[in-house]
């Protein structure tokens, strides 16, 4: 397992801060949730913590080294990133979907290897895809699809898994079964969420980001707040520990009553 670590992350489009001073650490086999409204800069975040995209300043850095100066093959072999965006755009099987997460460890005319297939194969059963392995891509659902890109992100086997909103698509079942899936793993997890009760109930920390800035950082208890959800959603909320988990669970009261 790996650490994954920021510091003064500055990216800047034209003349708009997208992400200023952000510095974050996602230690070794932890979940670090990073939350914020929409805009706030957590997908831009995330594809400069997977190495895709180069910030104006600052640095990101895998167990110390900066990614920039990892070979690429050699960071795919590391580090995952699932994004917003589906990213399968021909009418691939499940399984060759799930497959194209074993890139980095072939040559390009490679047939699969016997280690190739077991990852692909744990891949596609721990996602829930492996009845669904000989379906076309585009025949999927919404939700299947996602657990088609989890599936690809973990055939890569890597140490720290990037995750954008992995969730959005999938039913409260397969919410449940893919953040308790990331939290046994043996990964580091970096994941942008908007439901704030599953980010308090399966993060070990938080990160809030506000117009490109990071307003608070912690444990999801100390993050998770009213005064949060007033101040950085304009929502009103009560925020009470769960009497049957303990995490935090906000109750939203509305949005009018924030600014009562
Ligand atoms: N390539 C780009 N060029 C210009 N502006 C960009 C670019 N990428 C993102 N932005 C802007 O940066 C801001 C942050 O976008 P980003 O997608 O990182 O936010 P987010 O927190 O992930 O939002 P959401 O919750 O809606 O997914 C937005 O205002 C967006 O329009």
């Amino acid at each position: 397992m790996s650490t994954l670590a920021a510091s003064s992350i500055t990216w800047t489009q034209g003349s708009r801060r997208i992400l200023d001073d952000v510095s974050l650490e996602a230690p070794a086999g932890q979940v670090l949730g990073i939350l914020g409204p929409n805009g706030a800069g957590k997908s831009s975040l995330l594809r400069i913590l997977a190495g895709l995209r180069r910030p104006d300043h600052g640095v990101v850095r895998l167990d110390g080294v900066p990614v920039g100066e990892i070979p690429r093959r050699q960071l795919a072999r590391s580090l995952a990133i699932v994004e917003q965006a589906l990213e399968v755009h021909e009418d691939v099987t499940v399984e060759a979907a799930a497959a194209l997460g074993r890139t980095p460890y072939r040559g390009t005319f490679d047939a699969l290897s016997a280690r190739d297939h077991e990852a692909v194969e744990r891949a596609l059963e721990v996602t829930g895809m492996l009845a669904h392995r000989s379906r076309s891509w585009r025949s999927l659902s919404g939700g299947e699809q996602q657990r088609t890109q989890l599936a690809r992100a973990l055939a890569q086997q890597p140490d720290v898994i990037v995750l954008d909103e992995p969730t959005n698509h999938l039913d409260i079942r397969y919410q449940l079964d893919m953040l308790e899936l990331l939290a046994a793993e043996r990964l580091t997890v970096v994941i942008a969420m908007h439901d704030l009760n599953l980010a308090a109930r399966f993060c070990d920390r938080i990160i809030v980001l506000q117009h490109g800035r990071i307003c608070a950082a912690g444990l999801p208890e100390a993050v998770i707040t009213s005064a949060l959800i007033r101040d950085v959603y304009g929502v009103a909320a009560v925020v009470e520990p769960s009497q049957h988990t303990g995490s935090p669970v906000a109750t939203y009261l509305g949005v009018s009553a924030a600014s009562a």
